[in-house]
């Protein structure tokens, strides 16, 4: 059997991941949720794990060292890899939206908006045509239009509820979010079979 190595994201959506491919048949330790390991191996399937932040899982995949790997829609439309995405999991689903105060409009000139995905908002407001100096953060986005730092946020909304608590309303849907499974493109030619296996049997479970 081939060997396998796949690129799991730590953090929200490791747990979701899991549980699709346990449900798919993978026997995974019963410490993968708790380890502090970062590479785990399961012999009888031949496959590996590396544990990635959920950024960097398609960087691994890109570069060849993971052949596949769990990636959020977000992070692929931000990063623009090449890499091949083979399934949509619809696990940890969520979306891309605008959020600013209520009842505002951007300001005129050089609207201001905070994201940590500059890619994504650049290319929405460019398609709205819409000009606008882009403020990257890296994380509590919401704080930027409480504080006057921008007028706009792009951000991920799963329930609402930051929005909600900080007082922020959505204004533009940018898009769906889910995870997806991806490829590298020289180990989905080289490893086809085994990873065509894969794919079906993860795509038995998405439910
Ligand atoms: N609120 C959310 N609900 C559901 N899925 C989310 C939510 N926020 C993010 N996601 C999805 O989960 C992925 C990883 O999120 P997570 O917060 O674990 O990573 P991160 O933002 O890199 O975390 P951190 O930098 O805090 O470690 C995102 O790329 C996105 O696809
Ligand atoms: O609609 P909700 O269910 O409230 O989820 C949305 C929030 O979740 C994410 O933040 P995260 O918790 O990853 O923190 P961050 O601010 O560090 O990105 C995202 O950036 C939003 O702030």
């Amino acid at each position: 059997m081939t060997e396998l190595t796949i690129a799991m994201p730590k953090g929200r959506i490791f747990m979701e991941a899991c549980k699709i491919l346990e449900n798919a048949g993978f026997q995974l330790p019963d410490d993968m949720e708790e380890t502090r390991k970062l590479m785990i191996a399961i012999p009888e399937e031949n496959i590996r794990f590396i544990l990635a932040k959920p950024m960097d899982v398609p960087v691994y995949v890109e570069h060849g060292v993971a052949d596949i790997g769990i990636a959020g829609k977000d992070v692929l439309l931000e990063q623009q890899r090449t890499v091949h995405e083979l399934l949509d999991l619809k696990i940890s689903t969520c979306y891309i939206a605008s959020a600013g105060l209520p009842n505002t409009t951007m300001n005129e000139v050089a609207p201001r908006i905070a994201t940590k995905y500059p890619h994504i908002a650049t290319k929405y407001y460019k398609e709205i045509g819409e000009q606008v100096e882009i403020i990257e953060l890296n994380g509590s986005i919401e704080l930027a239009p409480m504080i006057g730092l921008a007028d706009r946020i792009v951000d991920i909304v799963s329930t609402g509820r930051t929005l909600k608590e900080n007082g922020l309303v959505e204004y533009e849907h940018i898009a769906d979010v889910s995870s997806r499974l991806i490829a590298n493109p020289v180990s989905y030619r080289l490893k086809s079979v085994r990873i065509q296996e894969m794919v079906s049997r993860l795509r038995k479970c998405v439910q």
